[in-house]
């Protein structure tokens, strides 16, 4: 468990004053919108080195959209976001491309797997493109695949695997490289409650265990218990900003000690 935060600062506090000098990844002031309708309103939130942080909210609230932000697959139309002390709101295609194959994990309510390679190849692919040699790659995709109990698996085809295992295998390929993030964005949605914690269980482990931090989006309250800390959003808004706004959640009701952790601004 990480230690509580401390660094939070007041929302609207002025920008040159909330520098979360603890956070590994945080973001100010986020604004995008899909196509001119709104996806993220002010979203500004912080998350620490080895910290499990919940997204929650209603569906279409802005999870997917924020944690896109924030893995820098989406440029934010207005607002930052930094990443170990580097800005990779600024940075080029390539950069964040190399950022996000090294440092970063993904897991989708998808598996996305590639049908033509075997299910180590797909679970080693983050350590085969950054260059890893064939034969580290195999036995660190090997490794989780046991973890996750599909080690019998790993000469097989994803074709030949039904969506819990192909869920593992996105989940051994997420955490494979050990990156210093793995952004889940509702991983457990597609399954049953068993496979729901096994899922879960490997992805908390392996984060207490190797320090690595989980942005985890989900709508489920069971799922998002596992995490130390809520960020809870509202219509692209914090939570609390929503509330503030004269917006009501539909679902998802938050400890407000969470939201003023969270929010460091809107
Ligand atoms: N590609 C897109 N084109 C147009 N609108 C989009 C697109 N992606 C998301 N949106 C809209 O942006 C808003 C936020 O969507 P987002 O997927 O980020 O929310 P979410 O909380 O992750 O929802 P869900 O739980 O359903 O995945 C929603 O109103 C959604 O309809």
């Amino acid at each position: 468990m990480v230690a509580p935060r401390d660094n939070a600062p007041p929302d609207n506090a002025p920008s040159d004053k909330v520098l979360p000098q603890d956070d590994l990844l945080w973001a100010r002031s986020l604004h995008y919108s899909h196509s001119g309708s709104p996806g993220l309103i002010g979203v500004s939130v912080g998350v620490r080195a080895g910290e499990i942080l919940a997204l929650t909210g209603p569906r279409g609230s802005g999870k997917t959209t924020l944690l896109r932000c924030l893995s820098g697959q989406l440029r934010p139309e207005q607002g930052e976001v930094w990443f170990n002390s580097v800005p990779v709101h600024t940075m080029g295609t390539l950069a964040r491309e190399r950022l996000r194959r090294d440092r970063f994990g993904w897991i989708g309510p998808e598996p996305l797997l590639l049908p033509e390679l075997r299910v180590w190849e797909n679970a080693a692919l983050p350590l085969l493109m950054a260059g890893a040699g064939h034969r580290t790659a195999k036995r660190a995709a090997c490794e989780w695949l046991d973890r996750l109990d599909i080690g019998s698996f790993a000469r097989k085809h994803p074709g030949s695997l039904n969506r819990a295992e192909s869920q593992r295998v996105a989940l051994a390929r997420a955490l494979a490289h050990l990156p210093a993030v793995v952004f889940a964005d509702e991983p457990t949605a597609p399954l049953h409650r068993t496979e729901r914690s096994l899922l879960l269980r490997t992805l908390t482990t392996a984060a207490r265990s190797h320090g690595i931090t989980v942005l985890l989006a989900t709508h489920d309250e069971e799922t998002a218990a596992v995490a130390d800390r809520r960020f809870s959003l509202l219509d692209g808004r914090p939570a609390a900003a929503a509330a503030a706004a004269g917006l009501s959640p539909t679902s998802f009701p938050q400890p407000p000690e969470d939201q003023a952790a969270c929010s460091l601004s809107a």
